[in-house]
């Protein structure tokens, strides 16, 4: 059984990007949404980009930007995986030669299966709670009882906190987990003990699948 993968996202200071290194995230997550309160400049997020060791990945997150705003992201933080959160369509997605993931909106009835098929390049599909249109890292949960699985990896995020996380590992068994407000001391600003708190309870869920 392999294990779950763990993505922080809305990383904006350069020790909470150190912390969760040391407590092997695979993955950081930089919001380059310009109306988010995780709001962090391009460059910015790739000073703390270049101090990231091998094998942990940076996300861009991006939200209905338009093809030259994603371009420059792309040349400025040079990051390993897009993340998609708008209504993108997956012919824009997959224009920039990278690998993405696509985030769906589950406050919505969604369908999983057909998705899965529309964005069939994705790297994977990142169910969130908010409703189509809206904004995302609201920490507000969905009903996990909707998610289906589809032949692709799926990353469950929205609301996950250390408290429910390791329920969510073991009910839908997703090949990775993202969360943003459940680590946080507040917006943009990252709770070290919650982070801890957070990899602990995946490790936890993880050794009781088997
Ligand atoms: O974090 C944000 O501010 C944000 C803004 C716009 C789109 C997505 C955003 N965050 C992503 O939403 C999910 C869930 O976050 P949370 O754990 O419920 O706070 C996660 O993928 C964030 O990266």
């Amino acid at each position: 059984m392999s294990r779950t993968r763990i993505k922080f996202c809305g990383i904006t200071r350069e020790k909470d990007a150190q912390a969760a290194i040391g407590l092997g995230v695979d993955a950081l997550g930089f919001v380059l949404v310009p109306a988010s309160p995780r709001h962090i400049p391009a460059e910015k997020a790739a000073a703390i980009r270049r101090r990231l060791p091998p094998f942990v990945s940076a996300v861009a997150l991006l939200k209905d930007a338009d093809a030259a705003f994603v371009q420059d992201a792309i040349d400025t933080l040079k990051p390993d995986l897009l993340q998609f959160h708008g209504d993108e369509p997956a012919d824009f997605c997959a224009s920039f030669g990278l690998p993405y993931i696509k985030a769906v909106a589950m406050g919505e009835k969604q369908s999983l299966a057909p998705l899965a098929r529309r964005y069939k390049g994705a790297a994977g599909l990142l169910l969130d709670s908010h409703a189509k249109g809206g904004m995302g890292g609201r920490g507000e949960t969905f009903d996990w009882s909707r998610v289906t699985a589809v032949k692709m990896p799926l990353v469950l995020a929205g609301g996950l906190n250390p408290a429910n996380v390791g329920r969510g590992v073991r009910q839908l068994r997703p090949y990775g987990v993202d969360v943003s407000s459940g680590i946080e001391a507040r917006p943009g600003v990252k709770d070290h003990d919650k982070m801890r708190a957070f990899v602990e309870a995946v490790v936890r869920a993880d050794r009781a699948k088997k």
